[in-house]
């Protein structure tokens, strides 16, 4: 029987990630070989005529699950009956500007957005939200869609995941998939706590095979700090690596994480490991039947407990000044 078409929303669509990811999309890659997809493709009115060429290409590429592609500058159109929404379309900081400042034009996007997707989304609808900043982009979307389940709401940290494995092993000179149970606690900022205490490598605890001050020095600052470095060696921000995680986020939500690993993923905290109720902050997670589980039941030493704080202490800081906004 011909299965109906996942429609899938991406704002942003004429920018550089928007580029790496829609023919990944439209390929299968983002929820699998046989499901037939419908891209409908957000942008702001300069941008339509940017999306139309990328559009041409994907039709180009003459990919059998592609269904059909829509373009609009009009939230309310782009994710009516939208299943999966990835919104990688934000205001970046520019010079001059202040952090509020950032916040409030960010608030101008996932607000409007947020409403869009509550009033028109399907009852199904999984967002991921990549544009920065991730979690509290994400945390103002969540609050303007009242109607829709909190959990489906989530940011992105799976490239900081995937960052942290690839300096893991490379600096002990394994293939990644020998790397098991890696997490990233709070916030996608420099904050972002990388944790080796419970990363397994071959059976064995990461950070029991690398010494104290190359975890401490090295790597935690080296994960935490790679976006900049992106930007700083290509003069542009992280788009293939990034698009890359989106869809590994969204394949493991809808299909399940491997037994006996998980991932990391910013979601609604439920209050665990102490992250206040609805902060959206990064935690180790499991998707079983199409839901994330954050993981439970993990001792926090010391040395983690502070580092995780402090990311959260950003959050907050960050959902403060979202509030003092009249944001959330
Ligand atoms: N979470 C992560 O790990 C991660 C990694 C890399 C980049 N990012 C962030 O992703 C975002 C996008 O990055 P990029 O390199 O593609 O940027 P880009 O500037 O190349 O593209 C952004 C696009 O968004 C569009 N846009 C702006 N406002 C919009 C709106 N209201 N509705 C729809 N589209 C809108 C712009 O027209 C532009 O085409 C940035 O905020 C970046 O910081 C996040
Ligand atoms: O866009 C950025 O500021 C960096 C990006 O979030 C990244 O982690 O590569």
């Amino acid at each position: 029987m011909a299965k109906t078409p996942v429609k899938v929303t991406v704002t942003g669509a004429a920018g550089q990630i928007g580029y790496a990811l829609l023919f990944r999309i439209a390929s299968g890659q983002l929820l699998g070989s046989d499901v037939p997809v419908k891209l409908s493709l957000l942008e702001i009115p300069q941008a339509i005529k940017a999306a139309e060429g990328t559009a041409m290409e994907l039709d180009d590429c003459a990919f059998p699950l592609l269904r059909g592609i829509e373009i609009t500058d009009d939230p309310n159109v782009a994710f009516d009956g939208a299943n999966v929404a990835l919104l990688v379309g934000a205001r970046p900081r520019t010079k001059g500007m202040e952090r509020r400042d950032l916040l409030e034009a960010n608030g101008g996007i996932f607000g409007p957005q947020g409403r869009a997707i509550n009033e028109h989304a399907a009852d199904d609808i999984r967002v991921l939200v990549v544009g920065n900043p991730a979690n509290t982009n994400a945390l103002i979307a969540r609050s303007a869609a009242p109607d829709v389940p909190a959990e489906r709401f989530t940011a992105m940290t799976r490239l900081d995941h995937n960052r942290a494995l690839s300096q893991l092993a490379q600096k002990l000179d394994v293939p990644v998939s020998d790397i098991k149970k890696m997490t990233i606690w709070g916030n996608h900022s420099a904050t972002q706590y990388p944790d080796l205490y419970h990363a397994e490598v071959g059976g064995k605890i990461a950070a029991e095979l690398v010494d104290e001050a190359w975890l401490r020095d090295t790597f935690i600052p080296t994960v935490a700090k790679r976006g900049a470095a992106i930007i700083e060696a290509r003069g542009a921000s992280s788009a293939a690596s990034a698009a890359n995680a989106a869809i590994d986020h969204v394949y493991d939500w809808v299909n399940g994480t491997p037994e006996g690993d998980w991932t990391s993923a910013a979601v609604v905290s439920d209050g665990s490991y102490g992250v206040p109720e609805g902060l959206v902050s990064s935690f180790p997670v499991v998707s079983r039947n199409g839901r994330w589980e954050i993981v439970q039941g993990l001792e926090i030493n010391e040395f983690s407990r502070e580092r995780i704080d402090a990311s959260v202490r950003e959050l907050e800081e960050e959902r403060d000044a979202v509030r003092a906004l009249g944001l959330i």
